[in-house]
């Protein structure tokens, strides 16, 4: 079977600086595959290269066997690959569900469109994909009010409207308290097996990636020093190494 996303080799330098060497990575449909490593260990460059914000000097990023290495980022969005939406993305003003509308307008291509004549626009489809984050009820609310969890929960919506085959999160348990950001990615896996979703994070919160991801690769100064399933990688003495000293504990908080 051919994975959802295969890295194969990827490296990239910046100046003299080598940010990643020689990574591979495969995700398959349906799983959550954690990105962890120290402070600079190139996982915010593994990232961007495979949503296109970077391309690598050498290796491959196949998703369903085709190479989107170098392709723009809205040509890799239109393959399946989507992107949670930063808080500012959101527009504050609009209400939960007008946020929702416009992304999937977005995807139409109707953005442009005057505005008044877009609203009724696929609000049925927008309160479908509230539904499943939780946030129906509160889809007539404006952004601006809303607790920060519930932020992120419309951005999660916003993100499915493409309904992409890999989904990518850049820390999207950022500045949450520990049980929200538990229960976003609860819910992230969720959705992922719902829709048969492949989903690929970076994430500092060892509560998040022990507890909810199917499978960990922790990348150290560039590198990839360990892949396997969360026991497999807290298990890894190498592991345990790598953090030594960064503060990180890699316990099982459950
Ligand atoms: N645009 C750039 N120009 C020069 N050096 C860069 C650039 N982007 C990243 N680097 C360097 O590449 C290395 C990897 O950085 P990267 O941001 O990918 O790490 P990271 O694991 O995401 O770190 P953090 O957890 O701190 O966000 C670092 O040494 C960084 O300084």
């Amino acid at each position: 079977m051919t994975a959802l996303l295969q890295v194969q080799n990827i490296s990239k330098s910046f100046g003299g600086v080598q940010a990643v060497r020689d990574v591979s990575l495969t995700l398959q449909a349906g799983e959550l595959l954690a990105l962890i490593g120290p402070n600079g260990a190139g996982k915010s460059t593994t990232f961007n290269m495979v949503g296109g914000q970077l391309t690598p000097d050498r290796g491959s990023v196949r998703l369903h066997g085709n190479n989107i290495a170098g392709l723009a980022p809205r040509a890799i969005w239109r393959q399946g690959v989507g992107r949670t939406f930063q808080i500012a993305q959101t527009f504050a003003s609009l209400t939960v569900v007008e946020n929702v509308q416009m992304a999937l307008l977005s995807h139409d291509r109707r953005i442009f469109q005057w505005w008044p004549r877009a609203a009724a626009h696929r609000r049925s489809d927008a309160l479908a994909l509230l539904d499943q984050v939780g946030m129906a009820a509160q889809a007539d609310r404006p952004c601006s009010e809303l607790a920060y969890g519930d932020v992120k929960r419309v951005e999660l919506a916003m993100a499915l409207a493409p309904n992409p085959q890999l989904l990518l999160m850049d820390e999207p348990t950022a500045g949450m308290a520990p049980g929200e950001r538990v229960a976003l990615m609860q819910l992230t896996r969720q959705l992922a097996q719902q829709r048969h979703m492949g989903v690929l994070f970076t994430e500092h919160s060892m509560d998040v990636v022990f507890g909810q991801a199917d499978r960990v690769a922790v990348l150290v100064r560039g590198q990839l020093l360990a892949e396997g399933t969360p026991q497999q990688v807290r298990d890894d003495a190498r592991v345990q190494q790598a953090y030594l000293g960064t503060g990180l504990v890699l316990e099982k908080s459950q």
